[in-house]
């Protein structure tokens, strides 16, 4: 990775520092693409943390004063909070200040804080297509967003200038930048990543629920369940606000799996060879095919 010459972003203050702010902040420093990153937060140990790692420069508890300065702001806390801290922050920003996030869903987060913003400050809304099932600052890395995708959703209020310093922000950290509006960013990940999460979360309950055989069913558990079912592992209150805000989108998605299943069920019953083994090979072949 090569450094940049000046500074990218002057000040960033990260509100959220776990794995997605923490991993942001790491790979800017890294590259010397921001001059201070002040994290924000409302637990002091994780933000001692965070320094101790070499993740921030600072912290501050209260986010209408860690926000003094900043240049550019990320809000990577749980969807349903990302419109409550840009409410509270707004009236403190700076001019000029760009306020972006990291928020699962983009509709819910832009339509609420789009309208926050006072003249000469500007929200644009982001979401790295990039994590994995552990959480906070610990589990946080520069390589995170490396060679990934991190979706960028404005709208025709946009700026064209803060829209462009945050591509530019998600390229330093080694993403591709797509840009969409932020209705097909959220049915796109319904069905690219908030169905598998919900199958990955029914089925580990599924098991564990299925009694047959006294308990402990899932102890004998091997490769095949636990990579089906790593993703089961993620945080419930993250998930729990992605469900709450993209409703619709899901249950249209989990329907349409329901289907699916049904037809794999009718296959099953009727001890279709054939047809089973057509089935197991489109998907074979459709999944070997992104790797
Ligand atoms: N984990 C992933 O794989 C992933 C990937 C892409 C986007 N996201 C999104 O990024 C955001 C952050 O996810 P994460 O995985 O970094 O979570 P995380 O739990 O690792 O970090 C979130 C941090 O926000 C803090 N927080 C929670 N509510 C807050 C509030 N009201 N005010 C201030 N701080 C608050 C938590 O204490 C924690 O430090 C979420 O919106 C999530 O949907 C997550
Ligand atoms: O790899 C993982 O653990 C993830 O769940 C990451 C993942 C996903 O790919 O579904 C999860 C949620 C995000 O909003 C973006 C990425």
């Amino acid at each position: 990775m090569t450094k940049a010459a000046t500074p990218l972003v002057k000040r960033l203050a990260v509100i959220g520092l776990g794995l997605i702010g923490g991993s942001l902040a790491r790979v800017l420093r890294e590259r010397g693409a921001v001059g201070e990153v002040v994290g924000i937060g409302r637990g002091e140990a994780n933000l001692k943390r965070g320094v101790e790692l070499g993740v921030i420069d600072r912290y501050c508890l209260d986010p209408t004063e860690g926000v003094r300065g900043a240049d550019v702001v990320f809000v990577a806390t749980p969807v349903c909070s990302i419109p409550t801290v840009v409410e509270r922050i707004a009236p403190h920003l700076e001019d000029g200040c760009i306020v972006t996030d990291g928020g699962s869903v983009k509709e819910f987060v832009v339509n609420a804080c789009e309208p926050l913003m006072r003249p000469g400050t500007f929200f644009v809304g982001g979401h790295p297509i990039a994590g994995t099932e552990h959480s906070g600052v610990e589990a946080s890395f520069a390589t995170l967003y490396q060679g990934k995708r991190c979706i960028v959703t404005p709208t025709e209020k946009t700026d064209p200038a803060a829209l462009a310093k945050v591509v530019k922000i998600w390229a330093y950290a080694g993403s591709a930048v797509p840009v969409m509006d932020p209705a097909t960013h959220d049915r796109m990940l319904a069905a690219i990543s908030h169905l598998p999460h919900m199958v990955a979360y029914s089925l580990v309950n599924a098991v564990d629920g299925y009694d047959r055989f006294g308990g402990e069913l899932l102890a004998f558990s091997a490769g095949g369940f636990r990579d089906f079912t790593r993703i089961a592992s993620s945080d419930p209150v993250m998930w729990r606000d992605i469900a709450l805000t993209n409703q619709e989108a899901i249950l249209e998605t989990m329907d349409f799996f329901s289907d699916y299943l049904g037809k794999l069920r009718t296959l099953v019953a009727a001890a279709d060879g054939p047809g089973l083994e057509a089935f197991f090979r489109n998907s074979k072949e459709k999944r070997d095919a992104i790797l």
